[in-house]
């Protein structure tokens, strides 16, 4: 059964964010990932999952101003300098947490546009680069244009080419099977075909983005089509619950109770 973590940017917001972690530990979950822990201290992120005797999956590099409505600024050859200060303090969470992979957006610009394109690149290579020291991943994640309208990364084929292309080892993709069915459909034989280069897996039901197996996927098929296809990563539950957190987890217990 893959291992699923919480997300703690969407799910739990029925307490603050420092208090999501032992929430998540409470309903059951041994690992977590969210959007962005930069507004409270590496330390307080550190004690709270050691706390909880939880895991960090993942989390994003600083985003630019998210809140004004930037979603990355890698394809900005302008921000440069900015997304190299953003990886050194994304760096002390990653030591403050054991994560093991990071997340770069790629920022709201058309893929046709080369001066994107080639600032998009450099990012991808130059961060790549400076996680591996570090001993961490790199993820990519396309991202639908209906929840993100002009994401640059919005094509699992454009993706995967440039994760092949760039053949670094630490850079893998990180597969949503939410944004995947939005983008494209043919999930699972997607999965089959990036399986080799994925780095780490997201779930939400589609189309509402609420729990898993109340949308118009089997949730449950793709999940055990991971353990098939030998995925030992996180699955990260990347979903808005449709009402209260915790009363929404029947999905959980009944997949567990239907896992092998
Ligand atoms: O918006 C999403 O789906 C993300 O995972 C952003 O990191």
């Amino acid at each position: 059964m893959p291992r699923f973590a919480a997300n703690l940017s969407l799910m739990f917001n029925e307490v603050p964010f420092l208090d999501r972690f032992e929430a998540a530990a409470r309903a059951g979950f041994d690992a977590v990932e969210f959007l962005f822990p930069y507004e409270h201290p590496p330390e307080a992120i550190g004690a709270r999952l050691r706390a909880n005797g939880l895991t960090q999956a993942l989390f994003n590099l600083p985003p630019g101003d998210f809140a004004g409505g930037e979603r990355g600024i890698a394809a900005f050859p302008e921000r440069f300098d900015e997304l190299k200060a953003g990886v050194d303090t994304a760096l002390r969470y990653a030591e403050a947490t054991g994560v093991g992979r990071l997340h770069l957006m790629a920022g709201l610009a058309p893929w046709d546009d080369p001066k994107a394109a080639e600032s998009y690149r450099r990012a991808v290579t130059w961060t790549a680069e400076r996680l591996a020291h570090a001993g961490l991943d790199l993820v990519l994640e396309p991202i639908n244009g209906r929840n993100m309208p002009g994401y640059f990364l919005n094509d699992f084929g454009r993706a995967a080419d440039l994760i092949r292309e760039l053949a670094l080892p630490n850079l893998k993709l990180q597969f949503d099977l939410y944004h995947c069915q939005i983008l494209h459909g043919d999930v699972t034989m997607r999965l089959r075909a990036l399986m080799p280069i994925i780095g780490h897996v997201q779930t939400a039901s589609v189309p509402e983005r609420h729990e898993p197996g109340t949308g118009e996927m089997n949730d449950f098929f793709l999940f055990d089509e991971l353990d098939r296809l030998g995925y030992r990563g996180f699955v990260g539950c990347e979903y808005i619950p449709a009402a209260d957190t915790v009363a929404g987890l029947g999905w959980l217990a009944a997949y567990k109770g239907s896992a092998r």
